[in-house]
């Protein structure tokens, strides 16, 4: 048996193209564009990548992308002065700090700097709080990413067995609450689980967010399993110069052997991160207007 691919990409791009729909409607209720600013403190050529895409992906969906790049030995105090700034400019619908901050600074200082309103990558507490309560709120990227891929797959999750390995703030935790919210029942395993293989051998849902190359194993998994992997490792090259290969958490090749369904590393779940903080951000910009949030997105 082969797995069926779920091709995020492809997702991603179907709610880039609709959320982009939605910003130039929202451009002319509003008499201005849904902004976006990110802020990458050093020059980590990775984070460096995604930023560059992200600004691309936030002006191809008809908004606007600020970009501030701070030197690595920027101060807490400036860094906060600026994310204030940006709390208070009408332009910025959407705030995101790049993480992880160089050196000696305080992500979690940095994010209680940002108002909760403009927290689209859904990292403020008061975010994280909304989302364990259930109320409305901003919910991180990947992990709704992540959900809308499964209900577009299974439609109703309720009683289904979800594994998430892995218990990240960005990850692991909001995306069990996500599954638990869809009435899926939810384990999350992490390094001291015991026995991790039988545990994920009971789930027909497995999301593996440990940031471990091919960690999860195919004979781990229960014949027909969705498998959702959040990883992005790279490979040390083969020869020197060239760009080592990006694995997922999933040994890949083995588990769609097994596996009913499968997200592929790339084009799976990072291209959906990208598409669900345009999402965030337009619904951040309608909120902001005194508009009803776009339905469906
Ligand atoms: N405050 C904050 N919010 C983030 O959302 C955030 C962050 N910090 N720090 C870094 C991580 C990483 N991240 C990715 C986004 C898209 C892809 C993506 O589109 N990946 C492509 C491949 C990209 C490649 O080739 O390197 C794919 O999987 O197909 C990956 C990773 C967002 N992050």
């Amino acid at each position: 048996m082969t797995a069926e691919l779920i091709d995020g990409k492809a997702f991603a791009a179907n709610l880039r193209e609709r959320v982009g729909d939605h910003a130039a409607a929202f451009a002319e209720k509003a008499g201005r564009k849904a902004g976006l600013a990110v802020v990458l403190v050093g020059a980590d050529a990775a984070s460096e990548v995604y930023v560059r895409s992200k600004g691309k992906a936030t002006v191809a969906a008809n908004m606007e992308s600020f970009e501030h790049r701070l030197p690595a030995d920027t101060a807490e105090e400036d860094l906060i002065a600026l994310v204030e700034r940006l709390n208070a400019d009408p332009a910025v619908d959407g705030i995101l700090v790049q993480l992880p901050l160089p050196g000696d600074l305080d992500e979690q200082a940095v994010i209680a700097a940002i108002d909760p309103g403009k927290d689209v990558d859904g990292f403020h507490v008061e975010s994280a709080g909304r989302l364990m309560v259930g109320r409305e709120g901003f919910v991180p990227c990947t992990p709704l990413g992540c959900i809308m891929l499964l209900k577009d797959r299974h439609g109703d999750l309720s009683g289904m067995n979800a594994v998430v390995i892995g218990r990240s703030n960005i990850v692991g935790k909001p995306m069990a609450q996500l599954l638990l919210d869809a009435n899926a029942t939810v384990t999350i395993a992490h390094s001291r689980t015991k026995d991790l293989p039988e545990v994920v051998q009971r789930a027909d849902i497995v999301v593996a967010a440990v940031g471990r190359a091919e960690m999860v194993k195919a004979d781990w998994l229960k014949p027909g399993a969705t498998v959702i992997d959040v990883g992005i490792n790279r490979l040390a090259p083969a020869e020197e110069g060239a760009k080592g290969r990006l694995v997922g958490d999933v040994d890949f090749e083995a588990a769609k052997e097994v596996a009913g369904a499968i997200t592929p590393v790339p084009g799976g779940v990072g291209p959906m991160t990208i598409a669900v903080l345009l999402r965030n951000t337009l619904v951040a910009a309608h909120m902001h207007e005194g508009l009803d949030p776009p339905v469906g997105l």
